[in-house]
């Protein structure tokens, strides 16, 4: 695209920030071509010949400011590839992966993130995590966190809630409780320009101020819901001072318990990506440590409770009788699995482990009134008493743990088969429920189930998952 695309009182904008010669630099970046970058999944991806596969596969080149980043060129198509179906990288602009590098998350704490679909932050806070602790991934669009959830199921992520929830809704419920916040703002989005043209149409000086004021509500809560000593990083893909620097003067100057560590700004011309905002924020330790109890379990106390669309049970006969039932299938069918450090739930007929923390341990009474759509890992359904394994426990899982695995060449035609839904034909002497694996480098990587009889392997990825041609 062209610079002449762009509206006028943009590019004014620019100047106006950068200064004629700098701001002309900028606007020339329009002249070239976007950048595609990819993250590899350190969740899954442990060996380094599987690493390497990918460089190769996909012509990767290191991202300098994140160190699983990497930019691929466009013709690879890596979003099309079974390696992503697997969940051993996820897309995401290159620019966009500083945010979560300055956030600096550890195994072990408590997480939220705000407004968290498709879900590019929450799934490098989870590789960082390293499957301990608590990552609360919220998202207000209900399509959106449908498709939040699908993205940690990909990517194997087991200590994730996914709510649906408003930022009034959760900090209601959660006063004070984040070790690590990440809120990536809803913006108006003026590094999508060269990504999606249509943010052009839809970008004007009321959009920026609308949004200013939408970032500042959400900002609020954030703020409501971080524990004295904890980080808070702000984020938007957008360049004007308003949604940026303004906004986290104005908490500066609103809230003397918060102060600036640090603020990066990648920009399109001077970095290659589409550019970024971050600031983090720390909230002083000792201003409100008491008032922090306090605050908690008022809030407990007094919270809004709604009516759950799916009630979660945490202890009664059937999820006894579905928890004995997961563990008897899982010491023959998935042997090798682990369910620990978390407590199971029981929705309805689904079976999830609900992650929590050493500090928060979330039960269905602090979620009651707020849409799950992932109460933690999705293990199975107990139907008719027999349990069924979930697509999200394949995921979870390593091929190793499974007692029977088919593992199938990137490009084989069995592979192909099986992505679309189709049955396969194996040995009379499989039976019983299978993973598909994909290899890559010396292991192989689980797709979805099947189950094998008569010499057929039955297919069981997800209908929303198959390819369709
Ligand atoms: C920049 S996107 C998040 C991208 C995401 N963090 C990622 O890395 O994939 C901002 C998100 O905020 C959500 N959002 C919009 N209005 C909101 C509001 N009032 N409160 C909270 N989130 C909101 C949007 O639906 C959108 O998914």
């Amino acid at each position: 695209m062209s610079d002449r695309s762009l509206p006028a009182n943009f590019k004014e904008q620019i100047i106006q920030m950068l200064g004629q010669e700098e701001g002309n630099a900028f606007l020339n970046s329009y002249e070239q071509p976007r950048t595609y970058g990819l993250r590899i999944n350190q969740l899954k991806l442990k060996t380094n010949d599987a690493i390497d596969e990918l460089i190769q596969a996909f012509k990767l080149r290191p991202v300098p400011w994140c160190s699983t980043g990497y930019y691929y060129e466009e013709d690879t198509r890596p979003g099309k590839h079974p390696h992503h179906m697997a969940g051993l990288y996820y897309i995401q602009e290159p620019s966009a992966m500083s945010a979560v590098e300055l956030l600096d998350p550890q195994p072990g704490e408590t997480i939220l993130d705000l407004a968290a679909a498709p879900g590019g932050k929450t799934t490098q806070i989870a590789a960082k995590m390293n499957g301990q602790g608590l990552l609360i991934s919220n998202e207000i669009h209900p399509q959106r966190a449908k498709i939040l959830a699908e993205n940690v199921e990909r990517m194997g992520i087991r200590g994730a809630i996914v709510t649906q929830a408003t930022p009034p809704e959760l900090s209601a419920r959660f006063p004070l409780t984040f070790d690590r916040i990440m809120l990536d703002a809803p913006c108006s989005g003026e590094g999508m320009f060269r990504k999606d043209p249509s943010a052009i149409e839809e970008w004007s000086p009321a959009s920026v101020a609308l949004c200013a004021n939408r970032q500042w509500d959400i900002l609020q809560d954030a703020i409501a819901m971080l524990k004295p000593g904890g980080t808070l990083a702000y984020s938007t893909c957008t360049f004007n001072r308003t949604e940026n620097e303004e906004m986290i003067a104005r908490v500066l100057n609103e809230y003397p318990e918060m102060r600036l560590k640090a603020e990066k700004r990648v920009w399109p011309h001077l970095r290659q990506g589409e550019g970024h905002y971050v600031a983090v924020l720390e909230r002083d330790q000792q201003a409100e440590e008491q008032a922090a109890l306090g605050r908690t379990n008022e809030a407990r106390a007094n919270k809004k409770r709604g009516k759950s669309s799916r009630a979660g049970r945490e202890s009664s006969k059937e999820l006894l009788n579905a928890w004995e039932a997961f563990t008897t299938w899982t010491k023959l069918d998935l042997p090798g699995f682990q369910a620990d450090g978390g407590i199971p739930v029981l929705f309805g007929e689904a079976l999830y482990l609900l992650p929590r923390s050493k500090e928060l341990n979330v039960d269905m009474e602090l979620l009651s009134g707020i849409k799950v759509p992932r109460a933690g890992l999705h293990l199975g359904d107990y139907r008719k008493n027999r349990f069924v394994p979930a697509h999200a426990l394949a995921m979870a899982a390593e091929a190793e743990d499974e007692a029977r695995v088919v593992a199938l060449e990137t490009n084989s035609s069995e592979l192909a088969a099986y992505l679309h839904g189709e049955t396969l034909n194996v040995s009379t002497e499989l039976r019983g429920w299978v993973i598909v694996a994909v290899k890559c480098g010396s292991s192989s990587y689980p797709l979805g189930w099947s189950k094998a009889s008569g010499g057929q392997l039955k297919n069981h990825l997800p209908k929303g998952l198959r390819l369709m041609h």
